[in-house]
């Protein structure tokens, strides 16, 4: 598989005391296709890497590359219509779903895609949303799906979701697990995802990054991770072991 993303000694200090890091050396590859569960306890960073990921923030040391090229070659609004941040908190555009589902094609200067677009919301249960409903108007739920698809339209080579089924009911959050998945498999789009639930890490990932004391401290297979974690801390962040996970 090619590196779509290459990360090379990234840091980042703390707003609230720069002469300490929020995290460090975080040096990692993500190949096309490839899923990933960013996994650690609350507070280690993760939406920041990710949005340092997305050019959304900047990095205080390190490089980003995109297909090998230098984060400060490309343009930024280039770098973000490839590497799509999917934020837990959706933020909808004003007017109506259609005019959300639209306006990231006309940002990124691309033609509107109505099939896909029909495609994605049928796949994510909002098959019966009446389009002309004022978006402020959805329910969260509603809208993470909304804000989700927008991100799909762009048919970004990496997807950065940040905790995006946080707000879903379990029906809900079973089909963007499911349709993320086959975006994967089918368009060898990366998905990177954030997330606090483990039975969801299983499902959505083939590499585990967990973050913890300010460093990527593992970067496992997910099932190896999950049955032989490498360090105390991840044993430490693991539930109990269930009987016949071994450990050392
Ligand atoms: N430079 C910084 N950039 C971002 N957050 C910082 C920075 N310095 C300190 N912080 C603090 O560190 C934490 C980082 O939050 P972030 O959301 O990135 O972590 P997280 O691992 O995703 O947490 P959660 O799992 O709770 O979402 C916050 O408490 C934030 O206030």
């Amino acid at each position: 598989m090619t590196v779509l993303l290459s990360i090379q000694q990234i840091a980042k200090r703390r707003f609230d005391a720069p002469d300490r890091y929020l995290f460090e050396q975080v040096t990692a590859e993500v190949t096309g296709g490839q899923r990933i569960a960013v996994l650690g306890v609350s507070g280690q960073g993760k939406s920041t890497l990710l949005r340092i990921l997305a050019r959304l923030d900047v990095p205080d040391e390190g490089k980003l590359l995109l297909q090998g090229t230098d984060s400060a070659t490309w343009k930024p609004e280039e770098w973000r219509s490839r590497v799509s941040y999917v934020a837990q908190q959706a933020i909808m555009l004003p007017g109506s779903v259609e005019d959300n589902l639209r306006t990231v094609s006309l940002l990124h200067g691309r033609p509107f895609d109505r099939p896909l677009a029909e495609q994605c919301m049928a796949a994510l249960g909002l098959g019966d949303m009446d389009w002309k409903k004022p978006a402020a108007e959805l329910s969260g739920g509603e809208k993470q799906r909304t804000a989700l698809i927008r991100s799909l339209l762009l048919r970004p080579q990496a997807l950065l979701l940040d905790e995006v089924t946080a707000s879903l009911d379990p029906g809900s959050k079973l089909a963007v697990e499911r349709e993320l998945n086959a975006w994967a498999r089918r368009e060898g789009t990366a998905c990177l995802w954030i997330t606090h639930d483990l039975e969801q890490a299983r499902q959505v990932s083939d590499t585990v990054w967990f973050m913890s004391g300010g460093r990527l401290l593992e970067q496992a297979d997910t099932q190896s991770f999950f049955h032989d974690p490498q360090t105390e801390a991840a044993r430490q962040f693991l539930p109990e072991p269930s009987a016949g996970r071994g450990r050392h």
